[in-house]
């Protein structure tokens, strides 16, 4: 019978993916997922799928791949966690050789728990991994011509097993089989950007990938009893599952819900928090979890850093933002009505998890405000973040872009370099500054209501034009400010009248010294330096260059 050599079938996050390529290559043939068929037929990723148009719907684009590849495929094929629900499905199935691979609770809750890109765990994984594998895991069995446990076993020796339990040698592949239909990323282990300890600070890790959750216990600790989970109310969901995680995981865990954006950071809220903290008896070997954006993480790096003057905090940003800029380098704060970050402290995490599925749940506009603190990184230190921006700024919007990964990953390099070298800011670190002295102006203006990337964007137009004016900045440099961060949606102006108020927030920028204005300009791109005092008619020039 002709059609794929091995059907490989499973929940999610099993391995398939990974064993069906090592399985490929060892055949000499071609591996294709239809989850990936259906995320290519429909554009957007399976979680837009399911949130936009809902689980039927996905289902059907699912029975219509897993029918299409059954047909055209001869080589290694993997199907989505769910397509043995339906009925065609496993009847199209009959006769062909199908292994399910299967894994128990434990494993299953490490390996999915927190990738919200699977939207049937976002809650309570171990509970509902319990449900799932009830209801689907004799719909495997059905279909499987051999069940291959992955528990304890690495990928080669679960192909091994496949290989074993269908009896098919090494060479039962078409060698002269095409390249690969459908290339997927395999399951490599996050990437780990190493930031060095300073001023009396341990060294830490940010860690970037998916499926991070495994991650958090030994970043905790077996010193710590207590943990508490700060998020904001608009990741209520992921809080409380991290919160029950980690119970079950023999912590006294609790979760402590914040107000959404700037609205968390006050010091009513921190007062709030270190109430909870009180309250549950929190120690100094305990440990607080930040689950969300950077008003999220800088609040629970100023409550772990005010706690007993100071507990370990792990952070887990959840936006593009939080992930390149707020939740690494140890800057924790909250805003006064005086100014923005106007307290706070220098408190480095002990750890940076980076679930880049989180980012599948983020806001539009949000996900684009992060993209400026990505730009800011290509302009002070590394060109090619903007190159990869140009060469495709619809792309640059979305997580689903194709260079999602390698921005964030550049971004928080970037920022690894620098506060590895100065935690403090005593020189080097004011470089990631570029655009805030206007952009704080800006937010405090509106009264903390702006998203952060967006006045940063205006405030690195101003920058550009201030380095323009100044004799630093050449045309190109200053201009393509404009065109790069319009690319991907940012604003360029604001209100030409406020310019006395905003002179007036930027005298108590942390750069000031005395009376003297301090802004971050560049001598040409990726050459950030300090430009002091400037004549008040060039300030002025400038933020005509950019009122509207
Ligand atoms: N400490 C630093 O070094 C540093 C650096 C840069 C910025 N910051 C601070 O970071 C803050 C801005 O951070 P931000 O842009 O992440 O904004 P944010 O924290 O305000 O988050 C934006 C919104 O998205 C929600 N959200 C977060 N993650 C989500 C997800 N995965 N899915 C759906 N909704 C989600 C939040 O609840 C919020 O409503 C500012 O306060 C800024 O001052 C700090
Ligand atoms: O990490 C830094 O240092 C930065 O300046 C990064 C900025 O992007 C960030 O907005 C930071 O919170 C601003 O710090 P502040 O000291 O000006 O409040």
């Amino acid at each position: 019978m002709s059609g794929p050599l091995i059907v490989l079938v499973g929940p999610m996050g099993v391995g398939k993916s990974t064993v069906g390529e090592l399985l490929a290559d060892r055949l000499g043939t071609t591996y294709r997922d239809t989850d990936a068929d259906v995320v290519a037929t429909a554009g957007k990723p399976i979680s837009e799928i399911f949130y936009d148009e809902g689980e039927e719907h996905f289902r059907e684009l699912e029975r219509q791949a897993v029918r299409t590849a059954v047909a055209e495929h001869t080589g290694v094929l993997s199907l989505g966690g769910g397509a043995v629900l339906d009925e065609t499905t496993r009847t199209l199935l009959a006769d062909h050789a199908v292994v399910y691979l299967s894994m128990d609770v434990e494993e299953a809750v490490k390996r999915v728990g927190l990738n919200t890109a699977r939207p049937l765990l976002a809650v309570n994984p171990r509970r509902q991994w319990r449900e799932l594998m009830d209801a689907r895991r004799h719909l495997y069995t059905e279909v499987a011509r051999a069940t291959v446990a992955t528990d304890e076993r690495t990928p080669e020796e679960v192909a091994q097993a496949v290989l074993d339990a269908l009896e098919l040698p090494e060479s039962a592949g078409d060698p002269a089989a095409p390249g690969r239909e459908n290339t997927r990323m395999t399951d490599q282990g996050p990437t780990r950007i190493q930031i060095a300890g300073s001023a009396g600070t341990d060294p830490y890790e940010v860690l970037v990938g998916r499926q991070l959750l495994g991650e958090l216990p030994s970043l905790i600790g077996d010193r710590a009893r207590r943990v508490a989970v700060l998020h904001p109310e608009a990741l209520a969901e992921t809080g409380e599952a991290v919160r029950q995680d980690l119970a079950e995981q023999g912590y006294e865990a609790i979760a402590i819900q914040l107000p959404n954006a700037e609205e968390a950071k006050t010091v009513e809220v921190a007062a709030y928090c270190w109430k909870a903290l009180g309250q549950t008896g929190f120690t100094r070997t305990d440990v607080i979890v930040g689950v969300g954006g950077g008003a999220t993480t800088d609040v629970a790096g100023f409550v772990a850093a005010t706690w007993l003057r100071g507990v370990r905090w792990i952070a887990v940003p959840t936006t593009v933002l939080a992930m390149v800029d707020a939740a690494v380098g140890g800057k924790t704060g909250i805003n006064t009505a005086e100014g923005k970050n106007l307290v706070g402290a220098f408190h480095p995490p002990a750890g940076v998890l980076c679930d880049l599925a989180a980012l599948d749940s983020l806001p539009v506009h949000d996900y684009v405000s992060g993209m400026a603190e990505v730009i800011k990184a290509g302009f002070i230190a590394d060109p090619a973040i903007l190159d990869l921006i140009e060469s495709d700024p619809e792309g640059a919007r979305t997580p689903a872009g194709p260079h999602t990964a390698e921005l964030i990953e550049r971004s928080i390099r970037v920022k690894a370099e620098v506060v590895s070298s100065d935690l403090k800011e005593s020189g080097l670190r004011e470089i990631l500054n570029y655009g805030h002295t206007l952009g704080h102006a800006i937010e405090k203006n509106e009264r903390y209501k702006w998203r952060h990337g967006a006045a940063v964007s205006i405030g690195m137009v101003f920058a550009a034009e201030l380095g323009r004016l100044a004799g630093r900045l050449d045309d190109a440099t200053a201009d393509r400010h404009r065109t790069v961060l319009e690319s991907v949606g940012l604003p360029l102006t604001y209100r030409g009248d406020q310019w006395p108020k905003l002179l007036e927030n930027m005298k108590i920028d942390k750069k000031s010294r005395g009376d003297l204005l301090r802004f971050i300009v560049l001598d040409g791109l990726g050459k950030p330096t300090v430009l002091e005092g400037p004549d008040p008619a060039v300030l002025l020039a400038a933020y005509g260059e950019v009122s509207a």
